[in-house]
């Protein structure tokens, strides 16, 4: 394998999917690099880690290229809270991506999600402190208010379901399995200290499925960029709500990492192998989110900022 720093530093044709690993996925070893960008600035600031290219061609000799990003940074340095989560997706805009895949380490709130298993959640449950920067259209002279009554991309979590058969689980009788409802709810709170017992059987009431830090703001800022977005969370442990078990730990956690980031690398090349071999609809046509964000925009065009419209240019080139 190449050595990162021998690699070219810049990019210019489109990226195809945008992926986000989360803890315990720093990097997709299924994926070989053909470029990684220092980590790129944007107008919200640097993103948290270098942007790794990597080129697969399909079967018919097209070529399909992917960006990874490492949600806290190659060196877990990022706290959930402190997170770029703005400059992360607007990096991954601004490279002309169609889609975004993300990965994140959950707990789990209910029996039938194991340790270990994934699931593909169709709804969030926001119980994040208003600390993070989670829109682009917050400031003085552009307000937009974007739909997020369905916050993931129901196509694309649908094209990933396919490929369950790809989770293994060596050296355990149980299979890994492949959850996805249309109301399997994430909960993502603050952190960055695990929740209660109390909090945790209180999401369960709420009708919670699995919990994180992180599919927050992440899920809105790629709806604000038209990016049609799935997350596959990647169960790590119980939470707190079992009240025969020890709450969840960080140790807990690492044990099932390993096991998990073999999935995940399973699962992602398998979607990209099949991505590039023919693109999904949703990708070729947007999801349905093309064009949203104009219609979403509440501020008269007399009224907005130029310097609100400038920043916005590096996500919409084409629209003001
Ligand atoms: C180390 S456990 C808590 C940590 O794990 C998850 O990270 P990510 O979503 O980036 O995989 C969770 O959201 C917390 O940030
Ligand atoms: N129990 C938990 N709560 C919040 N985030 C997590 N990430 C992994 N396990 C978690």
């Amino acid at each position: 394998m190449v050595n990162a720093s021998e690699l070219p530093k810049t990019f210019n044709g489109p990226i195809d999917l945008g992926i986000i690993g989360g803890t315990g996925l720093y990097q997709l070893d299924c994926l070989e690099a053909i470029a990684v960008l220092p980590p790129v600035k944007t107008p919200w600031g640097q993103t948290s880690s270098p942007i790794t290219i990597s080129k697969i061609t399909g079967d018919s000799e097209e070529h399909f290229h992917v960006a990874f990003i490492s949600r806290h940074g190659l060196h877990h340095q990022f706290s959930p809270s402190t997170v770029p989560f703005r400059a992360n997706m607007a990096a991954l805009k601004h490279l002309r991506c169609k889609a975004v895949l993300s990965f994140s380490a959950v707990g789990s709130l209910q029996q039938q999600i194991k340790p270990r298993d994934f699931v593909l959640p169709q709804q969030i449950i926001d119980r994040t402190k208003g600390v993070r920067d989670s829109s682009y259209f917050n400031d003085i002279g552009l307000v937009a208010h974007v739909g997020f009554g369905e916050p993931f991309s129901k196509s694309f979590a649908e094209y990933i379901s396919k490929f369950h058969g790809i989770l293994e689980n060596p050296g355990v009788d149980e299979p890994c399995e492949l959850h996805f409802d249309i109301d399997t709810t994430v909960v993502c709170m603050e952190g960055p200290q695990f929740s209660t017992r109390a909090e945790s059987k209180m999401y369960r009431m709420l009708g919670g499925d699995v919990i994180n830090m992180s599919v927050l703001p992440e899920a809105k800022l790629a709806r604000e960029c038209e990016l049609p977005y799935q997350m596959v969370c990647m169960s790590t442990d119980y939470d707190a709500w079992r009240d025969e078990a020890e709450p969840v730990t960080v140790e807990t956690v690492i044990g099932n990492l390993q096991n998990n980031g073999a999935n995940a690398n399973a699962l992602a090349s398998a979607i990209i192998t099949d991505m590039a071999n023919k693109m999904p609809e949703f990708m070729k046509t947007g999801d349905g989110l093309k064009g949203s964000i104009k219609m979403s925009i509440s501020t008269k065009p007399a009224a907005m900022s130029k310097d609100a419209l400038e920043k916005l240019k590096f996500l919409f080139p084409d629209y003001w």
